[in-house]
């Protein structure tokens, strides 16, 4: 792959030198360079600057349309994108009245999916997920965390990582693969809570470890669902397999999660609808990324995320899609980073840095993706003819995107 020139761009976005998480009032700094160039070559951004240091040949084919952008892809460090068919009915008993709490008990949620995962094959489910890899990179997104858990069964959990072992394998976007066999419990184990956590953490975790299939793993950590205790006994033998946590918390209840998430050094606290004074103190003090997922808080019409507090507090907030077929069935980060700003009061350049360099230390990826530094990754967006960074929010809705750059190429 030869050398590729981009010129006079109308503004080049999140460019930095450094490669810190960003926390607190710095979420507001954007470092844009206005009528820029940027080089990639073999698919690593390779130079870049402002157009009154531009040294190259000048060339009309180089140069962007005008008024375009070029942001860095989208980091969207929490989702569950191999999943079986959908659940369009779910959302109908919702449109009637049902809430989320009531749907799960009547055999619906996370148990529906995981008896049609496991009445899918590894194939099929394979090809669902490309698909879907397929619509959100078009979208913007350039890295994913994907999720495991609508197996809950030994053979259904290694299928769901096997197929996204093959994902990493076979798509251009960067992806981190998570066990998430504490999704919920399965009807066998309703009432023999310590035996599903046996088989997780005697059976599953070793194969998981021998295969290689899993860099992180997950508990959703919910009333109903996983005890904090439970949680931590779970992370403890994940992290004897080399597996950090990543982590689902205070989505519905506040149940101690967060304490103990922070004690046991996860990469990331996600969902965070519910959260007391004293947690927003301790995500403030955390010094890793607390992860809203407000698409999660739309579709379900719950609470948002409390962003301004967790931000006056000094959180590393990231945003992700967290793209499901139960509580947000839409993989579209210019949504998520709308939506932020509409329903969260996050400012377009705070919402821009969760969703771009934030997202790439939630998946402990910053070294390569999720900013403008030379020796990152060529993942871009380029935008259609667009007159500032705030149109990206406040345009809701339209597809803004010209084109996207994944390791230097166009797809
Ligand atoms: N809350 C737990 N897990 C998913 C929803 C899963 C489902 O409803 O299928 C979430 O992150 O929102
Ligand atoms: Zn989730």
């Amino acid at each position: 792959m030869s050398s590729q020139i981009f010129t006079n761009i109308s503004l080049l976005v999140n460019t930095r030198e450094d490669n810190y998480i960003v926390r607190g009032k710095s979420l507001s700094k954007l470092p844009i360079i206005e009528n820029a160039y940027l080089v990639v070559d073999n698919g690593i951004i390779s130079e870049y600057g402002s157009m009154d240091n531009y040294k190259h040949p000048i060339s009309e084919k180089n140069k962007v349309e005008e008024h375009c952008m070029v942001l860095p892809c989208w980091c969207d460090s929490h989702t569950h994108v191999v999943f079986a068919g959908s659940r369009e009915n779910e959302f109908i008993d919702k449109l009637k009245g049902l809430n989320y709490a009531e749907i799960a008990a009547n055999g619906g949620g996370i148990l529906n999916s995981a008896k049609k995962l496991n009445e899918t094959s590894e194939d099929e489910l394979f090809h669902q997920a490309w698909k879907r890899l397929e619509e959100v990179s078009k979208m913007g997104t350039g890295a994913i965390e994907i999720k495991s858990g609508y197996g809950l069964s030994l053979e259904g959990e290694l299928k769901m990582l096997r197929v996204i072992k093959k994902l990493k394998e076979k798509s251009q976007l960067k992806i981190k693969s998570t066990f998430l066999g504490a999704h919920t419990f399965p009807i066998e184990y309703k009432d023999k809570h310590q035996d599903y956590i046996q088989l997780l953490v005697n059976e599953i975790l070793p194969l998981i470890a021998k295969e290689n299939l899993a860099d992180y793993i997950d508990v959703f950590c919910e009333k109903g669902f996983f005890s904090a205790k439970e949680m931590e006994t779970i992370c403890l033998a994940g992290k004897g397999f080399g597996l950090k946590p990543k982590l689902h918390v205070n989505q519905l209840n506040s149940i101690g999660g967060i304490e103990k998430g922070i004690e046991l050094n996860a990469v990331s606290l996600d969902h965070l609808e519910t959260l007391t004074e004293e947690e927003i103190k301790m995500l403030g003090g955390f010094n890793r990324c607390s992860t809203l997922l407000p698409t999660a808080a739309f579709f379900l019409r719950m609470n948002y995320q409390p962003a301004r507090k967790l931000i006056d507090a000094g959180a590393a907030i990231a945003l992700a899609s967290d793209y499901n077929p139960g509580s947000s069935p839409s993989g579209n980060m210019n949504f998520v980073v709308a939506l932020s700003c509409i329903q969260m009061k996050m400012l377009p350049e705070e919402a821009i840095n969760a969703a771009t360099i934030n997202g790439a230390f939630a998946m402990e990826i910053e070294q390569d993706y999720g900013s403008i530094k030379v020796g990152k990754k060529a993942n871009l967006i380029f935008t259609k003819p667009i007159p500032s960074i705030a149109y990206l929010p406040y345009s809701f809705g339209n597809d803004l995107i010209d084109k996207v750059m994944l390791n230097g190429e166009f797809i």
